[in-house]
């Protein structure tokens, strides 16, 4: 289905990235895998290699608050693959203390990717076109009294998507923009959710008797981000993943 395309991750070293990385494989695209965490990007890497060869990856170093770090990034992915047809914008954190770090990771990091993958990919400069699936959460859609934070990161990340996907649109980029707006996924950042709500964690019954009701696995998520990466009447999308339901967000209009 996806053969002959390139992808970018971000964060694909763990989680959802790593998860939606395997599927891309699967599915027959090249796969530049970018993420922070160097030893956890590595062994990602390593797995994969067994079952799709080491041709059909890259595992990048990238910090996605870094200028340089992403356009080294996508400069390597291209040289390597030949062009970029597919980036999901996945890597965040929850840091409701630090919360200069989650704003710059979770939306300016967003924002960061999808100038620099606009740059090679938008057919008015060259680029193939394709398509961008921005990873946001149901925290983007709602109120989240249990981190404040990064449900503003998350409501910026869903603005900053549709209102790119217009812009596309009206420009003519050949880019569709979609994001993804998971409840709460069984990964690392629900383990280690309760310490990082900072003076929020008095509220951590709230989300315990959330997840005590079912979470989504990675992989469920990853075949969200799927269906906006490849049905092409998608644009502007923002797709809720619960783990009971699956449908889009009906916007108001102004
Ligand atoms: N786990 C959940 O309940 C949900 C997560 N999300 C979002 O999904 C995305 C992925 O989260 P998970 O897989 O759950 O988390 P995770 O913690 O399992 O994986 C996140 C990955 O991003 C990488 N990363 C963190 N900061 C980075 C940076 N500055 N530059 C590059 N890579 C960086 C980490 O090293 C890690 O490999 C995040 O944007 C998160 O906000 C959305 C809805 C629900
Ligand atoms: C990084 C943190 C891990 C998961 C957050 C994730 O992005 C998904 C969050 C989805 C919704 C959050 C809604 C928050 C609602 C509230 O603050 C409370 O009213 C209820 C407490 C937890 C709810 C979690 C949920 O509704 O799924």
């Amino acid at each position: 289905m996806l053969k002959g395309k390139v992808a970018v991750v971000t964060g694909a070293a763990m989680g959802i990235g790593q998860a939606t990385t395997e599927l891309l494989l699967q599915k027959g695209a090249k796969v530049a895998l970018l993420d922070v965490n160097e030893t956890a990007g590595n062994s990602a890497k390593e797995a994969l290699d067994e079952e799709h060869g080491a041709e059909s990856t890259l595992f990048l170093q990238c910090n996605v608050e870094s200028d340089k770090d992403v356009k080294d990034a996508f400069r390597a992915t291209v040289e390597t693959f030949g062009g970029i047809d597919i980036v999901c914008n996945n890597a965040g954190i929850l840091n409701e203390d630090n919360w200069e770090k989650a704003l710059s990771t979770n939306l300016a990091g967003v924002i960061r990717v999808g100038f620099v993958a606009l740059e090679h990919m938008n057919k008015l400069t060259g680029g193939r076109g394709g398509v961008i699936v921005n990873t946001a959460s149901l925290a983007g859609l709602m109120p989240a009294p249990v981190f404040p934070v990064y449900s503003a990161t998350k409501h910026g990340v869903v603005g900053f998507t549709r209102s790119m996907a217009a812009a596309s649109v009206v420009l003519g980029y050949g880019i569709r923009f979609n994001a993804l707006c998971p409840a709460i996924v069984q990964t690392n950042l629900l383990t280690t959710m309760e310490a990082q709500m900072g003076q929020f964690s008095t509220l951590y019954h709230l989300v315990e008797m959330t997840v005590r009701s079912g979470v989504l696995n990675a992989s469920e998520v990853a075949e969200g981000a799927l269906e906006l990466l490849t049905d092409e009447t998608k644009n502007g999308e923002a797709l809720i993943l619960k783990h009971d339901e699956k449908k889009y967000m009906t916007f108001p209009s102004p």
